[in-house]
């Protein structure tokens, strides 16, 4: 943390911030607050410290803490988003996916909960580069990702987890509700108005869908089997959606 702050804001300002947290800690304000600097939430403890000091130190010093703690903030936002998004669609990334997937197994392990995974491939992406360039190709990525995020509800999370694949993570939701949803999503996509160059480009996805359920529930199982249903879809002709459902989730 100390290090970070360093960085960030230079020797003078941590020095002041340093000083300031000793003068609150050593006037006994912040007794008892102390284990939460050493915890690491910088945040929270700074603002604590920052609403019991106005008696001791100066609305000035007051104010400079105040603006310090918010850029800390906002840094610490702008970090999460630069790791957990993809900067071409700002879907979410493989790195958030994955963790979230992870979250969703252990809840699964532990209170028998269930949910439906999906991987959505484009159909012939390469040849829309190759006719279009790469830049015509993200262009199609970004139209394609728009309409994954809008077919989705809000507590489903949508991430683009490779060059031209998609996954999907709808929680709670049994295999029939998700599937309905996948459905409705290839639906969308096949009448997505796309145009390169005025050149009207028709335009479908491919998905492989499982579920995932109880305190079976694997990650690697459940990636394996969307992966497998993804490739059945595509060798059954592309454009459709494929399901391997768990032996959990079907016993
Ligand atoms: N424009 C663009 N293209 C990408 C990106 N990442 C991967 N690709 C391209 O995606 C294409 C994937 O091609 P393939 O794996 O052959 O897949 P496909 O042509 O969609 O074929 P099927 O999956 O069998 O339907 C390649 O041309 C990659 O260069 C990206 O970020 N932007």
């Amino acid at each position: 943390m100390l290090k970070a702050c360093l960085h960030r804001y230079g020797i003078w300002l941590t020095v002041f911030f340093v000083t300031l947290l000793s003068i609150a800690v050593s006037a006994g304000i912040a007794s008892g607050m102390t284990y939460w600097v050493l915890d690491g939430s910088m945040t929270r403890s700074a603002w604590i410290i920052t609403l019991l000091t106005p008696a001791v130190i100066s609305p000035v010093m007051t104010y400079i803490t105040l603006r310090l703690v918010s850029e800390l903030d906002q840094a610490h936002t702008r970090l999460h988003e630069l790791i957990h998004r993809d900067h071409l669609t700002e879907l979410h990334n493989r790195r958030y996916f994955m963790q979230t997937l992870h979250a969703e197994i252990e809840q699964a392990k532990a209170h028998g909960t269930s949910f439906a995974l999906a991987i959505v491939d484009i159909d012939n992406f390469k040849t829309i580069n190759d006719r279009f360039g790469h830049l015509g190709g993200d262009e199609v990525l970004k139209q394609i990702a728009h309409a994954c995020r809008s077919s989705v509800r809000d507590t489903d999370v949508v991430a683009r987890i490779g060059g031209e694949e998609f996954a999907f993570l709808f929680r709670a939701s049994s295999l029939a509700v998700a599937q309905e949803l996948a459905q409705r999503l290839l639906i969308r996509i096949r009448h997505l108005d796309v145009r390169l160059q005025d050149v009207p480009l028709p335009i479908s996805v491919s998905i492989g869908m499982t579920s995932v359920a109880g305190p079976t529930a694997d990650l690697a199982d459940a990636m394996r089997l969307a992966d497998n249903a993804l490739y059945a879809a595509k060798s059954a002709g592309k454009d459709r959606l494929e399901i391997l459902a768990s032996a959990a989730a079907t016993a």
